[in-house]
């Protein structure tokens, strides 16, 4: 296992270091099955839609429940960054959440099992992936080297086996896939079975598809770039919200030098949502994915970009240049991602270091930046 020693993790999956974040619309009693898992985790509840409903937390869960009025509230007119009727509202738990690690799942999500029938803990598998490097510059074909059982392959330079710092861990569903409103229409009956047991880092200079069905991420690292943008009610285009947290994130974790897992673990997807209510919700981003996948592609960010929140305010004025030619819509979504970030540091001041009295500085940089880089176990 490349020299990591995970004793421990297993058993003690860092319970005082993850918040799991939930966003809902429906209700909570999903959280039943879960208990084994979660229960010992604090939970962020962001309750989207109608607030005066009054939602049901199941017993034995320690738990902050914030709803439309709350954020309204608590973030007075930058509330409006945050998506109303549309899953996005969750990057506000990302927001009040004071922990390192963020575990983000949908609210029609249950626990699956492997193929040798044993319960999935899902958050032990995050944290796996999150407290291991990844490969983001060399692809190693047996994939995760950092898994108990694999190592490198033959011809893996040794200059990057140190890897980098993970900082998102994507996981996967069985059952109901992650698919858009048109594949639905045409394959309403298929289902995944499919159980891949393998973890990948998805490479420098790649970008991908993220679902924030069953999510984790390091907050410290990337929290500012996990904004799922402004969708929903009131906006020309819904159910994007995590692909444009998506793209943004790993142009930052590019630009920084963190990682990107994908694969393992896997939950449980039990709805599929109507798709021609989400045909209608989706149609314009259909289209629109069609630039803004080159947009991110071609996104080169400056040196003066050293830590995430700055990387996200540089993306947010490249939005704003190139983007609005497509729709003038994300002129609006330029300045929330700057509402979202004005937001942020005001929900979390920078910190002084003491040693250089610098507030917030730079992240380290990475081996393939020239600098060294101390690898943990
Ligand atoms: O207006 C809304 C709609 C939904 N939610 C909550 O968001 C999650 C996901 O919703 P749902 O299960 O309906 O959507 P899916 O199509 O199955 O999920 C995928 O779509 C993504 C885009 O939003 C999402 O990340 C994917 O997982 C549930 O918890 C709903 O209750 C909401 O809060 N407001
Ligand atoms: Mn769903």
């Amino acid at each position: 296992m490349a020299g990591y020693n995970l004793e421990g993790i297993e058993a003690a999956p860092l319970k005082d270091d993850v918040d799991i974040v939930i966003p809902t619309i429906r209700s909570l009693d999903f959280l039943e099955q879960w208990r084994p898992f979660l229960q010992h985790y604090h939970l962020i509840i962001v309750q989207d839609g109608d607030p005066s409903i009054k939602i049901k937390v199941p017993e034995g869960y320690d738990y902050e429940l914030y709803n439309r009025n709350d954020i309204n509230r608590i973030l007075g007119p930058r509330a409006n960054c945050i998506s109303y009727k549309d899953g996005g509202c969750r990057c506000f738990g990302f927001m009040v959440s004071k922990k390192k690690y963020i575990y983000t799942i949908d609210d029609d999500c249950f626990v699956a099992k492997d193929p040798s029938g044993k319960e999935i803990n899902v958050i032990a598998q995050h944290i796996k992936n999150l407290e291991t490097p990844s490969t983001p510059h060399y692809f190693n074909t047996l994939y995760d080297p950092f898994r108990e059982g694999t190592d490198f392959v033959r011809g893996y330079p040794f200059s990057l086996r140190e890897g980098v710092q993970t900082a998102i861990s994507h996981g996967l569903w069985l059952n109901i896939p992650d698919y858009d409103a048109p594949t639905q229409l045409v394959k309403p009956r298929e289902r995944n079975t499919r159980y891949v047991d393998a973890v990948m880092t998805i490479p420098k200079g790649v970008l991908y598809p993220m679902c924030g069905m069953n999510l984790a991420f390091n907050r410290e690292l990337v929290g500012p770039a996990m904004y799922f943008g402004l969708m929903g009610e009131g906006q020309p285009i819904s159910r994007y919200d995590d692909m444009w947290a998506g793209w943004a994130a790993k142009v930052v974790c590019d630009q920084l030098g963190f990682g990107v897992k994908t694969g393992m673990p896997y939950l449980w997807h039990s709805k599929a949502s109507n798709p021609f209510v989400n045909l209608k919700k989706e149609h314009k981003g259909l289209h629109w994915q069609e630039d803004m996948v080159p947009f991110f592609q071609n996104l080169r960010l400056s040196k003066e970009s050293d830590t995430a929140a700055k990387c996200y305010m540089e993306i947010s004025k490249m939005t704003k240049e190139k983007l609005t030619k497509v729709d003038p819509y994300f002129e609006k979504l330029a300045d929330a991602m700057v509402t979202w970030i004005e937001a942020w540091e005001e929900l979390n001041p920078p910190v002084k270091n003491e040693a250089s009295e610098e507030l917030n500085p730079p992240v380290k940089k990475t081996q393939s930046d020239g600098e060294d880089v101390k690898a943990k176990g």
